[in-house]
């Protein structure tokens, strides 16, 4: 019988796949004793998971080839190594059950590797890998890590760190739900990077076992399973429908009646832009710099190197607009050499411009690189800072701008409620503002923006949030100014409309959700666009906020009919 789910959609679009988990490290198995006439059936069972384990880490060396071939012959030799299989043979003779005996023999073998010098030692995080395979194999459970599968699959997880979504290959993971991670977690920006649907926040979602059919709706939140045959022919309907819609609209943001909203791209590099400039987007909101300061956690990185990555990114948009936005680092995004480490509270504490106006070295070196690699170029350069929090950062901003002889517009970004109370303060220095809501969203509701069990706080339908954001973009209208959404918020295409209708000026997201944001907006007018926003902000929970919207945009108007009668 079919079951639905329902978590928090995250990236849209359905996919209907066979579902296969993300296996998690082996933790200590217990020392089960058995006794001496089972021993030699335990040795058995030891020998032949190594051996499984050995010829499944062989054949997945020969398709990958290569390196990493060499990599996983290595670690199936491992596996059968003769002195460790003897160990393990010996501590079920003592007693050990074949799992137990396994985790000991490895950890035995481990610690004379650790101590081997700087090759050997590289070889531990190999040689736990194998030793988890062959636990998993004995107890039964998932293999760690991604699965190990050449069919493409909706992947199950509790929550996948960047490591893990680092190895994911879009051609196989046709989706992903996972049990924790809110609207803005790493998870959910990932899927929307790589343009899969997905959900997230869905208690109990491990629970669904591996090899169940099911059917994700990345814009709902709803997760089916074993959907029959009269709901996949309807899934797959909308699916098309919505398909049709994309392919129809393109081009410059705008409302169906001509209101226009340019429509950006949240990059964090170079890598990014091919993606970017092939969904049609009008310039960058948000090119997040902070990508160029992790490689190295002890230094920021010189200024030639700033200037080569910056200009790259400055060459693809000949005359487009690109917002940089200067460093922000600490809470989400510590850096050793930045962030103190002893901060009981490091979302509430020294991050984003704070930590630059502690380090004005820092600041100013990035700064000259940006002046530098703009230096002869016609692109529109716009600089602005994360976490403003009154006028006196926005003044010590717009200062450190011209001390580095930068000749761009400089912004702040509105990430903390004080910033938008008072947007009309910071708007005497500085020239544009950027919501941030995924921050703005956090601090706002208290409610940490990487816990899952949050995600109900960090909607961003949450109506309390779009008085902010209306208070934000009134006070950049009363100045003749600009206020862009650069935070995920502005990837949701309804939300989308609704901040439109509150007022803001661009749109700034991950390339992937763009032609769903245009599509939506190309239906609309401006005058539903405010009917929903009004409607929005008159509900007292996001999910009401999220209801009356929808009810309010689908009203006729007289100017959809005007403009659908012109075609
Ligand atoms: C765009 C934002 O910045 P980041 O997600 O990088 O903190 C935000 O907070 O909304
Ligand atoms: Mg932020």
């Amino acid at each position: 019988m079919e079951t639905t789910f329902r978590g928090v959609g995250v990236s849209h679009g359905v996919v209907i796949g066979t579902v296969r988990h993300m296996g998690t490290a082996v933790l200590q198995p217990p020392d089960r004793r058995i006794p001496p006439e089972a021993m030699r059936g335990e040795q058995g069972r030891a020998r032949r998971a190594a051996d499984v384990v050995a010829a499944d880490l062989t054949a997945r060396g020969a398709l990958a080839g290569g390196e990493a071939q060499a990599v996983l012959e290595a670690q199936a030799l491992m596996a059968q190594d003769p002195e460790l299989m003897a160990e393990v043979e010996r501590r079920i003779g003592g007693g050990s059950c074949a799992e137990r005996a396994v985790f000991d023999a490895f950890a035995a073998y481990r610690a004379l590797l650790a101590k081997a010098g700087e090759y050997l030692a590289g070889r531990v995080a190999d040689l736990d890998d194998v030793r988890d395979r062959v636990i998993a194999r004995l107890l039964g459970v998932p293999m760690p890590g991604l699965p190990d599968s050449k069919e493409p699959y909706v992947l199950l997880a509790r929550d996948l760190a960047p490591a893990d979504t680092a190895l994911l290959d879009p051609a196989l993971v046709l989706g992903f739900v996972t049990e924790q991670g809110g609207p803005t977690s790493h998870s959910a920006i990932l899927a929307r990077a790589l343009g899969v649907p997905a959900v997230v926040a869905l208690p109990g979602a491990t629970g669904v076992a591996e090899g169940t059919v099911v059917a994700v709706d990345g814009s709902t939140g709803e997760v089916f399973l074993e959907p029959d045959a009269r709901k996949r022919a309807e899934l797959e309907r909308q699916a098309a429908a919505h398909e049709a819609a994309l392919a129809s609209a393109s081009g410059p943001g705008a409302t169906v009646d001509g209101h226009r909203v340019p429509l950006l791209a949240n990059i964090g590099g170079p890598a990014d832009v091919p993606a970017a400039v092939a969904a049609g987007v009008e310039g960058v909101g948000l090119f997040r710099t902070e990508f160029l300061f992790l490689d190295d956690n002890k230094q920021a990185p010189s200024e030639e190197r700033q200037v080569e990555a910056y200009r790259q990114v400055f060459e693809a948009f000949p005359e487009g607009r690109v917002v940089v936005r200067v460093l922000d680092a600490g809470a989400d995004k510590p850096l050793d050499f930045l962030t103190p480490a002893d901060e009981p509270n490091p979302a509430l504490g020294v991050r984003g411009l704070r930590t630059l106006l502690d380090h004005p070295d820092v600041l100013q070196s990035q700064l000259r690189a940006l002046a530098a690699a703009a230096a002869g170029l016609p692109v529109q350069l716009e600089v602005m800072a994360p976490m403003v929090a009154d006028r006196a950062d926005a003044k010590a901003f717009v200062e450190a701008c011209r001390q580095a002889g930068l000749r761009a517009k400089t912004g702040a970004m509105v990430e903390i409620p004080s910033a938008a109370l008072r947007a009309r303060s910071l708007l005497q220095d500085v020239e544009f503002l950027s919501l941030g809501t995924n921050d703005l969203a956090q601090y706002t509701f208290a409610a940490d923006r990487q816990v899952g069990a949050l995600a109900r706080l960090q909607d961003p339908w949450q109506p309390a949030l779009l008085d902010l954001v209306a208070a934000a973009a009134d006070a950049a209208n009363a100045e003749g100014k600009s206020c862009g959404v650069c935070g995920e918020a502005a990837a949701d295409p309804l939300l989308a409309c609704v901040l439109t209708g509150l007022g803001v000026t661009s749109l700034s997201m991950g390339a992937a959700s763009l032609p769903y944001v245009r599509a939506e907006l190309a239906r609309r007018t401006l005058a539903q666009c405010r009917r929903a926003a009004a409607a929005a902000r008159a509900a007292d929970t996001a999910e009401e906020a999220r209801t009356a919207a929808r009810t309010a945009i689908s009203g006729t108007d007289e100017r959809v009919r005007a403009a659908a009668g012109r075609r």
